[in-house]
């Protein structure tokens, strides 16, 4: 059974409830109709009933709950909340009313932080940030973490690489410049990542332009210190750098290029160096080898609030609110 089948099969076995906000987005619509079929988890959809119904037009969503902020009846429970949880911030009741009614994201957020929903699933049609602000301002983060980040999870085709194909590319959404300290945040929660959703040995490999000190430069040194800092706080992880791309998954290119290493040539975690390589990185793997591509999945939140590429199709939305509800039933 592939990746995304066999994340579906434990969806299903544990029920989770998943709340989509992006009711507008016919692509979101699809993407419920198959996983209320599919039976794969039970969806709330935000908005107006009528609207929803019209977009969802030939598909059938009879089986989700549709919660129209304004008139539910629990807009001022959530007032209440949103209040409490950010006045020190300056929110007010008046300001709370206006985004829990106008902004479908934050009467998600605000529907998880509440326990009124397991997990939420947005970005078809947002831009990440505006995604992950309210998720990271609402939720914050879970018990003995401090920073969250977001990994793809790539699914390669007839690729011998990695986990038969599968990896963790990582950040790819979220920290844009980590530093060293937050780059071995990083793997250590990407390394967990992979055993909670792929369910084999977590291999991390710290990327760089460099392989073992081939390169000199102030990028490669943050590389360098990152995975010392990686095998001083986290030992049981399997974890080396700083690793060129070919030398981390290719076992002839890792055998040539760092001999010494015992991860060079078995990598299935990639930590990229930054944002701008982690986001590329993954929009050429997804594009040009045709790779399966789910996320932006967030790691280190305190409820799962997974975001996706403005460019993603159903199956995209279909295999992230699957892995949402995984990670939900995890942290129950
Ligand atoms: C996600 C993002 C919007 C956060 O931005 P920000 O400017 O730090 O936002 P804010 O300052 O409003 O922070 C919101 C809250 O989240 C917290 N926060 C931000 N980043 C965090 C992180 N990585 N881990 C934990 N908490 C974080 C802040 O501490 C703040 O908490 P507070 O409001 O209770 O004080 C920003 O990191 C970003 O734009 N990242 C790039 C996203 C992107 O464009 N990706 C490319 C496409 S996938
Ligand atoms: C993950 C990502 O790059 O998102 P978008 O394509 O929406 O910017």
């Amino acid at each position: 059974m592939g990746f995304i089948d066999a994340i579906k099969e434990r969806a299903k076995q544990n029920k989770m409830t998943i709340v989509l906000p992006e009711t507008n987005d016919r692509r979101t619509l699809e993407a419920a109709s198959k996983i209320l079929a599919e039976g794969i988890a039970d969806l709330v959809l935000v908005g107006n009933k009528e609207e929803i119904e019209k977009g969802a037009d030939g598909l059938d969503i009879s089986k989700a709950t549709i919660v129209d902020p304004m008139k539910s009846d629990k807009l001022n429970a959530y007032i209440d909340l949103l209040v409490e949880l950010r006045k020190n911030k300056g929110m007010t009741p008046e300001k709370a009313e206006e985004l829990l009614t106008k902004d479908y994201l934050f009467y998600g957020v605000t529907m998880v932080k509440a326990g009124d929903a397991d997990g939420m699933v947005a970005g078809a049609c947002h831009a990440t940030a505006d995604v992950l602000r309210p998720s990271l301002q609402i939720l914050k983060t879970a018990p003995g973490t401090k920073l969250v980040s977001a990994f793809f999870l790539m699914v390669v085709p007839n690729c011998e690489y990695g986990a038969n194909g599968t990896f963790i590319f990582s950040d790819a959404g979220l920290n844009q410049n980590p530093n060293a300290e937050e780059l071995a945040a990083i793997a250590s929660s990407s390394a967990k990542s992979f055993e909670l959703l792929v369910e084999e040995e977590p291999i991390v490999a710290m990327l760089s332009h460099s392989t073992k000190g081939s390169a000199k430069h102030a990028d490669v040194d943050k590389v360098v210190e990152a995975t010392k800092i990686a095998k001083e706080l986290y030992p049981e992880i399997k974890i080396d750098g700083e690793l060129q791309a070919d030398a981390a998954i290719v076992p002839s290119v890792g055998a040539s290029k760092a001999p010494e290493s015992e991860i060079a040539g078995k990598a299935n975690v990639l930590v990229f160096p930054d944002l701008d390589a982690g986001n590329i990185g993954y929009k050429l793997v997804q594009r040009l080898a045709k790779a399966e591509a789910y996320g932006p999945i967030t790691q280190g939140i305190a409820r799962p609030v997974n975001d996706l590429s403005r460019g993603c199709c159903a199956d995209d939305i279909v295999g992230v609110i699957a892995i949402t509800a995984v990670q939900a039933a995890a942290t129950k």
